[in-house]
């Protein structure tokens, strides 16, 4: 267990972070309390959605009592500094501690990819999972409430639901989807630099919707943000849009019942349960939304490399080679710039398919990719033809350069060991041809290169193997060096 410094102490990450959790359950709660117009049920109640996020979050922390224990102190201590009785503090809280073990139990059993919201029915089980808390919490607060306060229990019951429901559908999605890490591990420069590259329009448009929200207020007023919201869950990825719906419902909500569209009054007080469960499933929408568009993108990405690569190796295919090598050669021949392109066949494959299996040829041609990968440059394409031929379009690389790469390609192939077989290790050989041009002409096409370096390995496969053969001579210092 690690240690750290945290408020000037040492402590191990296991005792900050159950303080950290204390803390912000002490905070929730006292917020909690402080808008207790109705006398004993809050108007928010963020403590048992924040306790719930967090223990799921880190689930090493939920699985010590302690941390438990430290967050119903947390709970009490809240209460009874703000003049509750100990009985009334000790059995709601009871209650609400019910309903965050409700859902830690509900939302245990889903998947860490369902949790994070990468999976499709991810948002439903969220409903289900926040509706489990809500009732878990709502039944035994709503019998005290009628025990301590002779509180009528179905309009209670009611009440403390929609409230956690509220809470929870706003709250989870931000702490379940926020990036790994507590506060002070975050990478916020990379954060910060992400909001700085988002579009801006969607969210001018949501704090436009926040505005009408104000002036044109109405029962139906939530539903203003809804459009904006969908577009901002279209442009800032699924923790941006919960963290957006979060920050815009509760702040309609609030412009609502300080214009008295809303209220927790004994009068109002029907009003507002339907208005947060409604609220609380309006904010569905754009976080399905988002949650569906990220994994459509997801889905078009791998779609892309499928059409892109080659399957076994991951090298580029050989359609892919050819658009991208295609338009290389023209850019380098409308700039005047260089060019080289080799062919690379490894030598005596269908030995090795023969006397070590295709498994241990298919591992060789993967090897291969590796290695030959690790020596090229970003701008370079690596591709495979077919078999065990591979071919390779470097821009910008004089012959020079292109045959250093070459042999430090080979010679980094043929010291590798495969596997043994009869105690003697396999090694394999590849022979190259090399076709550089500088300056690339106008009639220097993709596919006359790729020939004229076909051209270049076919002797050096009847030279011996093993080696690599340019098309044209180099000047002999050049081969020297190389
Ligand atoms: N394991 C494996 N073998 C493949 C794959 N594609 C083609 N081959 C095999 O590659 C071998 C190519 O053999 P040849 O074209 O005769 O060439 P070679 O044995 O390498 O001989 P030289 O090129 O003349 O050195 C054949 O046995 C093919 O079955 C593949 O994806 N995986």
């Amino acid at each position: 267990m690690s240690s750290q410094r945290f408020l000037s102490l040492s402590v191990s990450a296991a005792t900050r972070d159950q303080l950290v959790l204390t803390a912000v359950v002490f905070v929730a709660c006292v917020l909690g309390i402080l808008s207790r117009p109705a006398g004993y049920i809050a108007v928010i109640w963020p403590a048992n959605a924040l306790l719930l996020g967090l223990l799921l979050r880190n689930r090493a922390l939920a699985l010590q009592p302690l941390s438990w224990l430290l967050a119903f102190s947390a709970y009490l201590v809240a209460d009874l500094v703000t003049g509750s009785d100990f009985g009334v503090a000790l059995s709601m809280n009871l209650a609400n501690l019910l309903g965050v073990a409700a859902g830690w139990l509900y939302f245990r059993r889903q998947s860490a990819s369902m949790l994070e919201f990468k999976r499709q029915h991810s948002v439903l089980h969220l409903l289900a999972g926040s509706a489990v808390a809500a009732l878990a919490s709502a039944l035994p607060g709503a019998l005290a409430s009628g025990h301590f306060f002779g509180a009528p229990l179905w309009p209670t019951l009611q009440r403390w639901f929609a409230g956690e429901l509220f809470d929870m559908l706003l709250i989870l999605p931000v702490l379940l989807r926020a990036p790994q890490g507590w506060m002070w591990q975050w990478r916020w420069t990379l954060l910060l630099k992400g909001a700085r590259a988002a579009p801006r329009a969607p969210l001018a448009a949501l704090l436009v919707s926040i505005a009408l929200v104000h002036l044109l207020q109405g029962p139906g007023a939530v539903g203003y943000l809804v459009p904006a919201l969908v577009w901002c869950a279209m442009g800032y990825g699924v923790w941006g849009t919960a963290l957006l719906t979060l920050l815009a419902c509760t702040s309609a909500t609030a412009l609502l019942l300080a214009g008295g569209v809303v209220g927790f009054s004994q009068t109002l007080i029907h009003g507002a349960t339907s208005f947060q469960v409604g609220v609380g499933l309006i904010s569905l929408a754009p976080l399905t939304v988002s949650v569906a568009h990220e994994l459509r993108a997801r889905a078009l990405r791998k779609l892309r490399f499928a059409l892109n690569h080659d399957e076994l190796t991951n090298a580029l295919s050989r359609r892919t080679l050819m658009e991208r090598g295609r338009r290389l050669v023209q850019r380098m021949a409308r700039e005047g710039g260089a060019v080289a392109i080799l062919m690379a066949d490894l030598d005596h494959f269908k030995r090795i398919n023969d006397s070590y299996g295709h498994a241990q040829g298919d591992l060789v041609l993967r090897h291969f990719t590796a290695l030959a990968l690790r020596n090229l440059r970003a701008q370079d394409l690596f591709g495979r033809i077919g078999g065990e031929e591979f071919a390779l379009v470097l821009p910008e690389a004089s012959a020079e350069q292109a045959l250093a790469v070459a042999e430090r390609i080979r010679n980094q192939m043929r010291e590798h060991p495969f596997g043994q077989r009869d105690g003697i290790p396999l090694y394999v050989t590849v022979s190259m041809g090399l076709r550089a041009a500088w300056p690339v002409r106008p009639d220097d096409t993709l596919e006359r290169l790729l020939s004229e370096a076909d051209a270049a390995l076919y002797h050096a496969k009847k030279s011996g193997r093993d080696q690599v053969h340019c098309h044209s001579p180099l000047p002999a210092a050049a081969v020297g060096t190389a």
